[in-house]
């Protein structure tokens, strides 16, 4: 079995008097696709914080590659999450005034790429999920699923080794959401990127190879999901199941 792409063990974090992570550890393999569940303030997104490096663990330790930056600073943590990680959050985020086009170049040349290079990126990748004729509008011009498409190509763009996604289809209606779902893990799967997803919502975390499952700040489980490894013989259409369609394709 391949080294684990993140590796986290015994982390324990605290928000003043609240335990937020108790003794958690888990493993993380290259490519694989992972949802975290669990109900409200059981500690998901700071399970996701602290494995991207956006907060730090006040004990135990978190590994990217081998290396360990739950204990790095602040700027050696801010440089992974600039190069190597990419984050989607529930709301995109995207800046209201720049165009869909100038919100995924942005990544590139805060990396010192110029823009023209990174337009062309930008777009080949805008067009991929759809929104390329989007590219000069702005997002209040755009709709919910739209403005997140484009945020996912912003996280995307630089070809991190790890997308985190906290709720990112927690904004949007089932069918957008479905969609956006879709579009990640087939570019996920396809350039081999790993994904951590947070979500409350059965339907996203069945795209996941594998859930978490989380309480009161611990693993609650930690297993392969019943999806891991189905039969994948069914093209899937007509039956509505793009998850078969999408294993189908790229595993
Ligand atoms: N910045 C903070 N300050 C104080 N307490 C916090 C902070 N962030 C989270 N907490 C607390 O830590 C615990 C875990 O929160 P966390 O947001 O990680 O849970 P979650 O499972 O992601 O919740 P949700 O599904 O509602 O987003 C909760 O008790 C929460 O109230």
């Amino acid at each position: 079995m391949s080294a684990p792409i993140l590796h986290a063990e015994h982390m324990e974090k605290w928000y003043g008097p609240t335990a937020a992570l108790r003794d958690v550890s888990v493993s993380i393999d290259k490519g694989e696709i992972v949802a975290v569940t669990g109900p409200s303030g059981c500690g998901k997104s700071t399970l996701l914080h602290c494995l991207s490096g956006i907060l730090a663990p006040q004990r135990g330790s978190v590994r990217f590659q081998g290396r360990e930056i739950g204990t790095a600073g602040e700027a050696e943590r801010s440089r992974l999450r600039r190069t190597v990680f990419g984050v989607l959050f529930q709301f995109g985020q995207v800046v209201p005034e720049l165009t869909g086009i100038e919100n995924v170049t942005l990544p590139l040349q805060l990396g010192g790429l110029g823009y023209r290079d990174a337009a062309v990126r930008a777009r080949a990748l805008l067009d991929r999920l759809g929104v390329g004729d989007l590219a000069g509008k702005r997002p209040g011009e755009m709709s919910g699923g739209q403005q997140q498409r484009v945020a996912l190509a912003r996280a995307l763009v630089t070809e991190p080794q790890v997308l985190f996604a906290d709720e990112p289809t927690g904004a949007l209606d089932s069918l957008a959401g479905e969609q956006v779902m879709v579009e990640l893990v087939r570019l996920a799967r396809e350039h081999g990127t790993t994904v951590l997803v947070v979500t409350h919502n059965a339907q996203v975390a069945a795209y996941a190879d594998r859930e978490i499952t989380m309480r009161d700040g611990r693993v609650d489980s930690d297993g392969r999901s019943d999806n891991y490894g189905r039969d994948n013989s069914s093209d899937g259409r007509g039956d509505g199941d793009h998850r078969v369609v999408l294993r189908g394709e790229v595993r």
